[in-house]
């Protein structure tokens, strides 16, 4: 039988705090990760020495983040407000890019839809291949979604300062107690506060909580080489080997399938808008950048 998976929650301070079965235990990491240049995250699966005092392996990662420090993440929840403040869709394309760069299932959740239409936004994604949950308090609508791709994975929630991500955990986790609002910034546990990354079982998953993710650019969470980029973007793939050209990078080139498909609206031209300025900031890296 499968042993059972222990996992870090929490490191601090070269102090790692590991899930077991029979709870969370203090443990130290062996000389030997950093001999190897391995450092032990948030997420990480982890195999404890008999005493239980110290990690003695970390097990093969799916991915791992450096800026905020997470492996294993499975599903990236990309938060966006109808309103106040109003969305980029350039942005949530980058998230959205980074995530399945990253091998991450990332999900469009757009709060305030009692303030404002959503219809723009989820027009914009109806062809995109990523799928977009509607919150509604007042009836819940959209609550129960999220908590079905919770269930079983490691998650984490990211999007600007504002957009309700902390209501959202709230709805989600009352436990968490998550300060929401203009307050939690002035009594400093926003953004300008350094916290650790935190996983916290709830509705069936995990959750990792974030500091980093918050109000975070998406160049901090990856950066896709060029040529990879269009493998980023699932609404495109259906056109892939159409092009006239091999090698097309879908930008200028004649007899281009993408941007045909992106005439007929079968694409929609804020993803593609997106796609061409992440190319041309590809394409403008500095080699040491890369
Ligand atoms: N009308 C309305 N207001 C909302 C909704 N969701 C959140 N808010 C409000 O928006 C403000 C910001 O919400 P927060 O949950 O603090 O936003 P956040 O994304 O956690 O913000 P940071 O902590 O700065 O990253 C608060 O005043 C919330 O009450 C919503 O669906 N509708
Ligand atoms: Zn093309």
């Amino acid at each position: 039988m499968a042993r059972a998976m222990k996992y870090i929650t929490k490191g601090i301070g070269g102090f790692y705090y590991v899930r077991t079965p029979d709870g969370i235990v203090e443990c130290k990491a062996r000389g030997i990760f950093r001999k190897r240049g391995i450092t032990p995250v948030a997420g990480d699966n982890v195999e404890l020495s008999a005493d239980g005092s110290m990690i003695d392996e970390i097990l093969p990662r799916k991915n791992v983040f450096v800026r905020p420090p997470v492996a294993n993440l499975d599903v990236l929840f990309i938060v966006a407000s109808t309103t106040q403040p109003v969305p980029s869709t350039l942005v949530l394309d980058e998230l959205a890019a980074a995530a399945i760069y990253k091998d991450v299932q990332p999900v469009f959740v757009v709060t305030k839809a009692d303030l404002a239409t959503a219809d723009k936004l989820a027009q914009d994604y109806a062809t995109s291949g990523i799928p977009l949950i509607q919150l509604h308090y007042e009836t819940g609508e959209g609550l129960d979604t999220i908590r079905e791709y919770i269930r079983g994975h490691l998650c984490a929630f990211c999007g600007n300062s504002g957009v309700g991500k902390s209501t959202l955990l709230n709805a989600l986790a009352p436990e968490l107690k998550r300060e929401t609002g203009q307050i939690s910034q002035k009594l400093g546990r926003g953004r300008h506060t350094t916290r650790e990354v935190e996983i916290f079982e709830v509705c069936g998953g995990r959750l990792a909580d974030t500091p980093g993710f918050a109000s975070l650019e998406a160049q901090k969470l990856c950066r896709i080489p060029k040529e990879d980029l269009q493998h980023t973007f699932p609404d495109f793939e259906p056109y892939f080997g159409q092009c006239r050209f091999t090698g097309c990078s879908h930008r200028s080139e004649t007899g281009c399938a993408v941007r045909e498909a992106v005439d007929q609206g079968k694409i929609s031209k804020t993803r593609y808008a997106s796609y061409l300025t992440m190319y041309e900031e590809a394409n403008a890296r500095k080699e040491w950048e890369k």
